[in-house]
């Protein structure tokens, strides 16, 4: 198995060939690797432009060298940085020669960012965050991953474990030295407030999960109607690439197929869905059934209707949000009333104002949010699992103190566990500093 003691290494930057690569070492013998390829070691932080060497003493490269001294790099360890011209071969040589040294081995997916939380250079929450960060595609995803990997979010944890610690120290504080006079009566009604206060801050937190992941994940958009409607033609014209097979043969598409659009920073996953309609075809009845199942569980369903065919309007699909399209506006002309838009795939006109009508509808679900919101399951569990405790703590703040200290310290130990962090706090330390007990 791999070791911690481990030096690893790894290529950190994106796919080859690129302007420039970087290869990322990270371990107690980062420096002695960076002596035998470099021939020396750069004045940590500062770069320099060495000559690399293979281990016959042949160049490698001649690239930018970056060293760090533990603690004070990214994971905690010594670490170096070889940034080289990005072409394959220059890679692979500096990784081989890499590999070939004793006590090195490559990193396996996350280890660096693993070191960094083991060495407490970050948290949990961060670490999901710089991983959210990575991935992220919009500027929406991105505010929220730096929301996380900024310690915001962990900060807002961190806060109500801290509250939550100091009221089960003031409620332990009462039980010591309840036969006492100076400590009022008041105090608890005070302190209980406070818990009443951070359950609901948590409990609003916790509804704005389903925003974080729509944000993250998408907000999912389905195109759906009758065969022939137009449903592909409008999923191509929208990203802009022939994604779905056209043509006039009603019952065309069966799959759901999908396509990822930004709209106003905010990712949008828009799907192609097959035309509704009975059929005695059981592959086409399969996609109907699919069609209709997606549109059940969709932020937005995109109605269309076909404005050159006589046919009846479309059938009520779902009680989703629903936007009505009449297209094929550019074969008509008059009357196209009845529809909240009307566009052309193939002329693009309404296209604009579809993605605009889209745009509306997420900055009314999603604007003015905060992104101070737990993304991830993992968070949403633990917070859930507070809520619980803290309901429990106030359901037995009028029993004997035992009972409610002990669910207060079940929901700061939910709290910790987000951050990766559980308190180990000394409640003796938090009664003497908060409270004078000694006076
Ligand atoms: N070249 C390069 N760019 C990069 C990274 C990297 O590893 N290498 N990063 C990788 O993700 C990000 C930057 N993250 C970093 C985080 C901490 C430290 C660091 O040296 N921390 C020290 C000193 C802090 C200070 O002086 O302010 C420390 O925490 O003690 C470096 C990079 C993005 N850009
Ligand atoms: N004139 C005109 N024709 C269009 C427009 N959009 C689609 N069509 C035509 O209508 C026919 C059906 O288009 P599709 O996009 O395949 O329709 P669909 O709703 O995906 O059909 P199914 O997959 O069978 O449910 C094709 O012949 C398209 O070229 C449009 O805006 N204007
Ligand atoms: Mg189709």
């Amino acid at each position: 198995m791999s070791s911690d003691l481990d030096t690893i290494y790894a290529l950190s930057s994106g796919a080859l060939p690129a302007g420039v690569a970087v290869v990322r070492i990270s371990g107690p013998e980062a420096f002695a690797a960076c002596q035998a390829i470099a021939g020396a070691v750069p004045q940590p932080r500062r770069a320099r432009l060495m000559r690399l060497a293979d281990a016959e003493g042949g160049a490698i490269d001649t690239g930018l060298v970056l060293a760090f001294r533990a603690p004070a790099s990214f994971t905690g360890e010594d670490c170096v940085e070889f940034h080289l011209h990005g072409g394959r071969a220059v890679v692979r040589a500096m990784l081989d020669r890499l590999s070939a040294m004793p006590g090195m081995r490559h990193a396996e997916a996350g280890e660096f960012t693993r070191r960094a939380f083991e060495n407490g250079k970050l948290d949990l929450v961060e670490a999901e965050g710089l991983s959210d960060m990575i991935v992220a595609e919009t500027e929406m995803q991105r505010r929220l991953a730096m929301e996380q990997a900024g310690g915001a979010l962990s900060g807002l944890y961190e806060g109500w474990a801290r509250e939550l610690t100091h009221a089960r120290a003031m409620i332990e504080a009462e039980l010591d030295f309840s036969d006492e006079e100076d400590i009022p009566g008041s105090v608890s009604a005070t302190i209980w407030d406070g818990v009443a206060a951070t359950t609901e801050a948590i409990r609003s937190h916790l509804e704005g999960g389903q925003a974080a992941e729509i944000i993250r994940d998408g907000y999912q958009v389905v195109i759906a109607g009758p065969p022939n409607a137009g449903k592909s033609s409008l999923l191509n014209a929208l990203a802009r690439r022939d994604i779905a097979i056209v043509t006039d043969v009603a019952g065309t598409t069966r799959d759901i197929l999908e396509v990822q659009l930004d709209i106003g920073g905010y990712a949008v996953r828009l799907y192609d869905t097959a035309g509704l309609r009975e059929t005695e075809d059981v592959v086409e009845a399969e996609g109907v059934r699919r069609a209709r199942a997606l549109a059940e569980k969709a932020e937005l369903v995109l109605l269309l209707n076909d404005l050159s065919e006589q046919m009846s309007e479309a059938s009520e699909l779902t009680d989703r949000d629903c936007l009505r399209i009449g297209t094929k506006v550019d074969m008509v002309s008059g009357e196209t009333g009845g529809y909240d838009l009307v566009l052309s795939a193939k002329t693009g006109e309404g296209l604009d104002r579809l993605i605009a009508a889209i745009g509306d509808r997420l900055a009314v679900r999603l604007g003015g949010l905060s992104l101070s919101l737990p993304v991830r399951e993992r968070q949403r569990g633990y917070l859930r699992e507070a809520l619980t405790h803290l309901e429990a703590a106030l359901a037995a703040r009028t029993l004997s103190p035992e009972f409610p200290s002990e669910a207060l310290r079940a929901a700061a130990q939910s709290l910790g566990r987000i951050t990766g962090r559980v308190d180990v706090e000394d409640l003796l330390d938090v009664i003497f500093s908060s409270f004078c007990v000694g006076k």
